[in-house]
């Protein structure tokens, strides 16, 4: 069983994320999850803070010399900008007076429409909303990326799989319908300056991202995951929390801002008629079976088909917008502007990138589940012997 937690706030120490259950012999560095965290920083759009915060890496537990060992893996996501934070965000009681006048540490008593502010000072009896937005806020997601980074490289290793993402829409400026990144496109996606595989798109994509900042607003869009090289049979048909488009789904959803999930062709397929939704089967070149199409999205019955996995998120516009949105100053019950210190136009395309761990973190959990192993070694001949033994493939 592979089960993981996060700790830590936005302004805090650091972040800090816990991966148990993941079997020895999985290579990953402290540059490889250094890597992985600049991926989550970049895309056009994203806002000053990404430029001044440095995310710190420490590999604090369950790897040695570049190996998981088989015990729980713990990584620190520390935060350069931490010192000018200390006496706001002090665990520990700060002697009296010491904040008086500290402009960092004025009451937010003005709560964002589309953040947690409001409702989550209303449920832990806050009167600001600070110890709200310092656990809310999606900086919560370096820490996912940092052991995302871990199950990708198991599933990589132990099953051969490759993960991608790539931004499909982004302010209502959509890619081709048969837009799709190859296995070995990742580099290319992240090279654009919007992780779009279109260059024409992420163009047009660029300048809405312009024009949305002079107008002091924000842009959502969609991401969609792509997983090469997945075995048939991950999840199952048998019960509803069993199956992976379930845990897909509820993975994705788990992410701040995201709004909608869609396995494969999702929505479209629901205005087709059944005779051009499903994908059809014919005899393969070597005995086996093959697909006509993948609509599906990979997963059939709650299963992988053995086809890519295709799963899109939809995530809202940044909700801290510039020009502030209205609000209720709770000190006061006057109306007033929302709070706002700064903002990213757009996160859409950092957003893929914590899509991809958290369907790393999914897949590796449902391979353990199916295949076993203590070790990458291990795991990996259980799949091998599974595709062996198929009776039909
Ligand atoms: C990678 C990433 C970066 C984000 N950056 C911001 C941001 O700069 N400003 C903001 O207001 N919201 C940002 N968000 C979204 C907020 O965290 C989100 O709107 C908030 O958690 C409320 O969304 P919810 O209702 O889905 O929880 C970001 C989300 C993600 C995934
Ligand atoms: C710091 C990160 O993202 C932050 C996520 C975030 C939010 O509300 O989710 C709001 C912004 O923070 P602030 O409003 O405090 O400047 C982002 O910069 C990060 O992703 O590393």
């Amino acid at each position: 069983m592979m089960r993981w937690l996060t700790a830590g706030e936005s302004h805090g120490p650091s972040l800090v994320a816990i991966l148990e259950g993941v079997p020895a012999g999985v290579g990953v560095t402290t540059d490889d999850v250094a890597a992985a965290l600049r991926r989550r920083r970049a895309g056009y759009g994203r806002g000053a803070r990404m430029k001044f915060e440095q995310d710190e890496a420490t590999l604090i537990g369950g790897i040695r010399h570049g190996l998981t060992q088989g015990g729980p893996v713990a990584i620190q996501v520390a935060n350069s900008e931490w010192p000018k934070w200390e006496q706001v965000m002090s665990p520990d009681p700060v002697p009296a007076g010491e904040l008086d006048g500290v402009a960092r540490n004025a009451p937010l008593t003005r709560p964002r429409p589309g953040h947690a502010d409001l409702v989550g000072m209303q449920k832990f009896g806050h009167d600001e909303a600070r110890p709200v937005l310092e656990r809310a806020s999606a900086r919560e997601t370096a820490a996912r990326v940092a052991i995302g980074e871990v199950a990708r490289r198991f599933c990589r290793q132990a099953l051969g799989v490759e993960i991608l993402s790539h931004v499909v829409s982004l302010g209502g400026i959509g890619v081709p319908a048969d837009t799709l990144p190859g296995p070995d496109d990742l580099d290319s996606v992240d090279a654009d300056p919007v992780r779009c595989f279109d260059s024409e798109t992420s163009a047009r994509m660029v300048a809405e991202i312009d024009d949305t900042k002079k107008a002091g607003d924000t842009l959502g869009g969609v991401v969609e995951v792509l997983a090469y090289g997945l075995p048939p049979g991950l999840g199952s048909h048998v019960h509803w929390d069993r199956r992976l488009d379930s845990r897909l789904a509820g993975a994705l959803m788990g992410i701040q801002a995201i709004k909608g999930v869609e396995l494969g062709d999702g929505f479209r397929t629901a205005a087709r008629r059944g005779s051009a939704a499903h994908d059809e089967i014919e005899p393969g070149d070597d005995g086996g079976v093959n697909r006509r199409t993948n609509r599906a999205g990979g997963v059939e019955g709650g299963m992988t088909t053995g086809e890519p996995l295709r799963v899109s998120a939809a995530m809202k516009p940044i909700a801290t917008v510039p020009r502030a949105l209205d609000t209720v100053d709770v000190s006061s019950g006057e109306s007033a502007q929302a709070h706002h210190q700064r903002s990213d136009v757009t996160a859409v395309p950092a957003a893929g990138v914590v899509a991809e761990a958290m369907v790393a973190l999914v897949l590796a959990e449902a391979a353990l589940e199916k295949f076993g192993g203590d070790s990458v070694t291990e795991t990996s001949r259980n799949l091998h012997s599974y595709l062996d033994g198929l009776a039909i493939g």
